[in-house]
């Protein structure tokens, strides 16, 4: 029998690539430049299923001119807000993504974003690299420690409880709030303290990280309202996605010192990011990092392909989304 056909829109890590080969006739697309959404469509033509990453923007329009042989797509990514998901059901087309590979790897980032906000990694590193350091100061860089700290994080599911492990390490208080309570042997575990709104986490927030999914819900909650309700000179990290946060109001924030530092793996709009946070010096931002560990990137890979292939063996998807 001949092989199903699959468009992968990046070459992926070796380990995964080697295994879509071996099942599929694999048409990837080249690293460089990113496929165009005219492209993806005519590539569509000829195969039987798309992998597809976040960069892919699949809205309504486009899944409406998907090509009607196009059954199945898979993302390389847990989220899903590039893709139109009730679009997608209106034209029966199956959807899954990777929800597990990226935890632990995402996780690391929050922490470490964390930790760089609170010690000013990146002022230390540009100090350095500028040739500018003038040598040890009692006053130079001074930030502040972990330990004794209150975490806030919104967003408790499977990145959140992952930070929530990390943060108890350096003796940090965690409280949180979601839309779901966490079962009582999950609290006991993070020793996490559920509040029953955000604003009740805000006011006790003196780091708060941002771990809930973009939805209609979420995006822009962060935003000049929700910054008055925590402590003074607060930290925020964010590993979820950029358009949860309103970035005029945070950038606004942190010219005045409302907010002392902000963490950020994410943009809206990437990789085009909003000016104003190129100068700031109480940032400390990464290009979208959250998953980028092999072991992550391997297993977000493996997923993506258990959908494919559960699609063509007439069976659910183990990661299905629509
Ligand atoms: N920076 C990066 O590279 C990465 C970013 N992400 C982002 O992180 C997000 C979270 O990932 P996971 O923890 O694995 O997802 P998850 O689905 O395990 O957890 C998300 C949690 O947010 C909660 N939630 C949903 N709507 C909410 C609302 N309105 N208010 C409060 N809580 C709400 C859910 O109930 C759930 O507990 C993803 O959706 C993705 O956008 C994920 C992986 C890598
Ligand atoms: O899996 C996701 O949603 C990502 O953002 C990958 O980094």
């Amino acid at each position: 029998m001949s092989k199903k056909k699959i468009l992968i829109t990046w070459p992926l890590p070796e380990a995964a690539m080697e295994r879509a080969r071996a099942t599929y006739d694999v048409i990837a697309h080249g690293d460089k430049p990113q496929i165009t959404i005219d492209e993806l469509l005519e590539t569509a033509k000829s195969v039987d299923a798309l992998l597809i990453t976040l960069n892919e923007k699949c809205r309504k329009d486009v899944i409406d001119r998907i090509p009607d042989n196009i059954k199945c797509i898979s993302t390389y990514s847990i989220g899903f807000d590039h893709i139109d998901l009730e679009a997608c059901k209106a034209r029966g087309i199956k959807v899954g993504n990777a929800p597990h590979g990226v935890t632990v790897a995402t996780a690391e980032i929050a922490m470490l974003l964390l930790l760089g906000s609170a010690r000013r990694a990146s002022e230390g590193e540009k100090m350095i690299r500028t040739r500018s350091w003038p040598g040890w100061q009692p006053l130079q860089l001074v930030g502040q420690r972990l330990d004794g700290k209150t975490l806030g994080i919104y967003g408790f599911g499977k990145i959140g409880q992952a930070l929530a492990q990390r943060a108890r390490g350096f003796d940090m208080n965690i409280h949180y709030f979601d839309i779901y309570r966490a079962k009582p042997e999950v609290e006991a575990k993070y020793n996490a303290t559920y509040h029953d709104s955000l604003d009740s986490l805000l006011k006790v927030s003196q780091f708060f990280s941002i771990n809930a999914p973009s939805t209609p819900e979420t995006r822009y909650f962060f935003n000049k309202e929700t910054i008055e309700k925590l402590p003074q000179g607060a930290i925020v990290v964010n590993t979820a996605r950029g358009d949860l946060v309103k970035d005029d109001d945070m950038i606004a924030a942190l010219k005045s010192g409302r907010l002392g530092y902000a963490g950020l793996d994410v943009f809206a709009g990437e990789p085009k990011i909003n000016e104003g946070y190129y100068d700031l010096p109480n940032t400390f931002l990464f290009p979208h990092l959250g998953s980028a560990a092999i072991e992550a990137r391997n297993q977000m890979g493996f997923e993506a392909l258990d959908n494919i292939d559960a699609f063509f063996a007439g069976k659910d998807m183990p990661f299905k989304l629509a």
